[in-house]
């Protein structure tokens, strides 16, 4: 028995398969992502399934609905090759959950209906994941679909900080903070747990992606964040821009630039991208070395460490540090500076351990006389994901729920 775990994005179609043993999901045996799904592109499904890795560019014929649906039944004929998968439930990982999703569901006709309405506050995932949800159900309509939401992690939040200081009218009608990358912290949080005692004090987990977030939590519950309303707040990202004075959109607004405009300015020409003007991937500015590469990486650690510096006041303090994500995972160039720049909280880095951390496993990278935990945690959304459907699969009063509509 096992459960297929799925991040449906723009572009690309991520997944992972974890078998389910005694109720307990394991590891996952096989994983993998297609890319190249975007209009007009050539998808290419890379994955590894009990350590061997493979690579198949998969052609799109005349006739085919979409590139989408294509992975989709390559995927399909994929999954049915491994003996003994025998797929329980689908999660699928959803951005976007509003004030009304904070726990995982199954997903119904009503349920999708909702969730479209947040597409607009997330326009980079949420129409991806829904469209991904709806591919799902149509090509295993006999399989239970779950929906896992980032926003959840953080629907404990104080009013303080999830509040705008805007007319409580427009709090009413939804206008707030709910954070996002929840599945990953839940993650993260869930490995601190089991490493380290002081994973119950204060703890700030650093998700640096393509997008981009830290999240605060105390006993391990998040109690402030950086990403907002939108996946655009906060730090600075790949292509989005992070923080940006409101005023800047009220001068594009009176320049003529219409919505279309500043929202691809914000989500997709801005952050790493839009500052280097050379890429938004983190490893090729690393490789470029530019004076505008320099400029665009010196930002971004820069918006890290200023941006921490304020999740530390809010929790008074500061017991652990961990980093996840692509850039947070790999980039000890990063990790080290950010560190070395927080030295005032009384945290030391271990530089030779910070550079053995290899993004396979947790690993502590604080020196023995640093007053701060500090650990690298390689992310597992798709984990989180299977392990909320697992849970709900135990709940039989949910899926007589979930059968009604
Ligand atoms: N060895 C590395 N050094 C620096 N950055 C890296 C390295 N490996 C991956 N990254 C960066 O991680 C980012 C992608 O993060 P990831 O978490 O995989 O993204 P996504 O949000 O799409 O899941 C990219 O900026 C990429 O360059
Ligand atoms: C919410 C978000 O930014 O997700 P990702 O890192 O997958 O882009
Ligand atoms: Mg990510």
């Amino acid at each position: 028995m096992a459960i297929l775990a799925v991040n449906a994005g723009s572009s690309s179609l991520k997944f992972s398969l974890h078998p389910l043993q005694d109720g307990q999901v394991q590891p996952h045996v096989l994983s993998g992502c297609v890319q190249g799904l975007e209009p007009g592109g050539s998808p290419v499904m890379d994955w590894k399934y009990q350590g061997q890795k493979q690579q198949e560019a998969l052609g799109v014929p005349a006739g085919a609905a979409s590139s989408f649906a294509v992975a989709l039944e390559r995927l399909r004929v994929l999954v049915q090759s491994l003996q003994g998968a025998d797929i329980q439930a689908v999660a699928h990982r959803v951005v976007h959950g509003g004030g009304v999703f904070t726990e995982s569901v199954y997903v119904t006709d009503a349920v999708l209906e909702q969730l479209a309405r947040f597409n607009s506050l997330a326009p980079l995932h949420q129409p991806h994941n829904l469209a991904g949800i709806r591919q799902f159900r149509a090509a295993f309509p006999e399989l239970p679909q779950v929906a896992c939401f980032d926003t959840a992690f953080h629907a404990n939040m104080p009013e303080v900080d999830y509040a705008f200081a805007l007319p409580r009218a427009l709090r009413e009608q939804g206008v707030r903070r709910y954070g996002f990358h929840g599945l990953s912290y839940q993650y993260v949080m869930s490995v601190l747990h089991a490493q380290t005692l002081r994973g119950r004090g204060r703890v700030v987990m650093a998700h640096l992606g393509n997008g981009a977030s830290l999240c605060a939590c105390k006993d391990g519950v998040s109690v402030a964040t950086t990403m907002g309303f939108s996946a655009l707040d906060g730090l600075m990202m790949g292509t989005r821009s992070g923080s940006l004075d409101a005023g800047v959109l009220l001068y594009l607004l009176e320049q003529g630039w219409d919505h279309g405009r500043i929202e691809k300015l914000l989500y997709k020409q801005s952050g790493l991208l839009g500052v280097s003007g050379i890429s938004a991937d983190m490893r090729a500015l690393r490789a470029d070395g530019s004076a505008d590469a320099q400029r665009a990486i010196a930002q971004f650690t820069h918006r890290v460490v200023r941006e921490t510096g304020a999740l530390i006041a809010c929790l008074d303090g500061l017991d652990v540090l961990a980093f996840s994500g692509g850039i947070g995972e790999n980039d000890a160039v990063l990790r080290e500076q950010v560190c070395n720049r927080l030295a005032w909280t009384g945290l030391r880095i271990d530089a030779q351990r910070n550079r053995q951390a290899d993004g396979h496993a947790a690993w502590a990278i604080h020196a023995p006389d640093s007053r701060v935990e500090i650990w690298v945690v390689p992310t597992d959304e798709g984990r989180v994901a299977a392990r909320e459907a697992a849970a709900l699969l135990e709940s039989g009063q949910a899926l007589d729920r979930a059968a009604e509509t």
